[in-house]
Parts: structure tokens; C-alpha cells; sequence
């Protein structure tokens, strides 16, 4: 990694975790008795990250601010309040970057044990002069287009298809303009910059990035990093 690269983390935490449905923020539930936040930001700082920036749950700062500081002695964190959907949260976050940096990156509180490795790679990869670059891992299933009754349209190539992952890695100009040019929703941050028309880079993922979605994903969690 280039050891002069300042680099600014946004994670996005404003998640309540319905599909995980343990009652409280997904942020929160503790693996290996840790919350996931703790891990995440834990292995951000390890890559070298200067500044954590994270989006909360509007109505529950404070438990989230506890968690992330948690992940190390003075641990240059700041809390927000997040957003109605995960790129309003990326957003705000974004909003409160203040200052210089040459990369940052937007890494999902879910998915708490990526590792350092990945990290640095994506890091690696824009300050080697990528505007955005992301994880992927190929995709092992066949893959198949359907429709609203559940019948199959048609099925997919899978050599050209990835699986996505975080954390998702930008110049700061380049994240400022896709989230102030590219309107809509989007499931990642990297879509808005596609829409702006820029290349966008991939580096090897890792099957530790996984997103814990369900309880099945918390259970995996729990067995390999517990
Ligand atoms: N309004 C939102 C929604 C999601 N996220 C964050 O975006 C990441 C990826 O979202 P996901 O895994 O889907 O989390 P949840 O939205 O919490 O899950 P669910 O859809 O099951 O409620 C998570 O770290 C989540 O906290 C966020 O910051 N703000
Ligand atoms: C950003 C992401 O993790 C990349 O795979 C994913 O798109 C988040 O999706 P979610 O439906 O909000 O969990």
C-alpha cells in the first residue's frame, strides 16, 4: 500500500437488520461478542484508515457511537445520523468529510470481517490512479432471469457476472459528484459513478467480506470468526 495515502472510511450503519430480525440495529449484534460495527471499523483502522465516519440510526447515535470507539484506543471516529435508504446514509456521511484525503471508502457495517488484505488492495488500487475500485468474486450458480410468476426469461451468462462487495474505494471528487450528479437510489455507490460515465476498477474479493443479511449468514459469522 502507498504509506502516504490518507484515507477516509463512510460506514454506513442507519440499517435496523429486518431481514437479520434480532430486535435491534444490525450494527449491534454482537458476534464473537463483539458488535459487527466494532469488527468493521476494527479492521478499517488496521488498513490504515485515518478517519471513520459512520451513519446511525436517527434515533440511536449513541449505542452505534459506543460500538465504533470500541474497535480500538481513541479511535478517530465520528457518528451521524443516517438516512431512509443506505445511499441517503453514504450521503450524509459524506457531507461531513472534511479536509484532504486521496481515497475514500464506503464499507458496510455488515460486512465486519473483510480483511485487512482486501482493504488494502481497494486502497492500493485508487491510489495507484483507479477514480473507483471495487471487490468482486465470481459467481459458483447458474444464473436465471424471471419473471413476476416466477417463470424463467432466460438464463445468464455467468463468466461476466460478479459478485460485489465492500468496501467500495473513490477519490473524494469522484464519490462528491456521483452522489451529487447521479440521482436515484442505487444498491452501491460504485452504479452512481457508472452512471456518470467513469471506469470502474475491481481487485480480487474475499468470502470473509460476506454481508450478513440473515440469520443463516449470523450462524456462518458466528462459526468462522467466533
Ligand atoms: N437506511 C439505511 C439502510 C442500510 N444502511 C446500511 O447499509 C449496509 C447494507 O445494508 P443491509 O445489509 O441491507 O442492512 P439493513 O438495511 O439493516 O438490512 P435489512 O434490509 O434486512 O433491514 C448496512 O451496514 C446497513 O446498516 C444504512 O446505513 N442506512
Ligand atoms: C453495497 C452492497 O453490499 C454491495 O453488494 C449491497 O449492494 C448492499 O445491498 P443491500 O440490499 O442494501 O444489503
Amino acid at each position: 500500500m502507498h504509506t502516504t495515502c490518507e484515507v477516509v472510511a463512510l460506514v454506513p450503519a442507519a440499517g435496523q437488520g429486518v431481514r437479520l430480525g434480532a430486535g435491534l440495529p444490525k450494527a449491534l449484534v454482537p458476534v464473537a461478542g463483539e458488535p459487527l460495527l466494532t469488527h468493521a471499523v476494527r479492521r478499517l483502522l488496521d488498513a490504515g484508515v485515518r478517519e471513520v465516519i459512520v451513519a446511525a440510526p436517527p434515533d440511536g447515535v449513541e449505542p452505534i457511537a459506543e460500538a465504533a470507539r470500541a474497535a480500538a484506543v481513541d479511535a478517530p471516529v465520528r457518528v451521524v445520523p443516517g438516512g431512509a435508504d443506505r445511499t441517503e446514509s453514504v450521503r450524509l456521511a459524506l457531507d461531513a468529510v472534511h479536509g484532504r484525503f486521496d481515497v475514500v471508502l464506503v464499507h458496510d457495517a455488515a460486512r465486519a470481517f473483510t480483511p485487512v488484505e482486501t482493504i488494502r488492495a481497494v486502497i492500493s488500487a485508487v491510489a495507484a490512479g483507479a477514480p473507483v475500485a471495487i471487490p468482486v468474486l465470481p459467481v459458483a450458480d447458474t444464473v436465471k432471469v424471471v419473471d413476476a410468476d416466477g417463470m424463467v426469461i432466460a438464463t445468464s451468462d455467468r463468466s461476466s457476472l460478479r459478485l460485489v462487495q465492500t468496501p467500495q474505494g473513490f477519490t473524494l471528487d469522484v464519490l462528491r459528484q456521483a452522489h451529487a450528479q447521479a440521482a436515484g437510489v442505487a444498491t452501491d455507490d460504485s452504479a452512481l459513478v457508472e452512471r456518470l460515465g467513469i471506469g470502474v476498477h475491481t481487485v480480487e474479493g474475499h468470502p470473509h467480506a460476506m454481508k450478513v443479511t440473515t440469520p443463516f449468514d449470523l450462524a456462518i459469522a458466528e462459526a468462522v470468526f467466533g
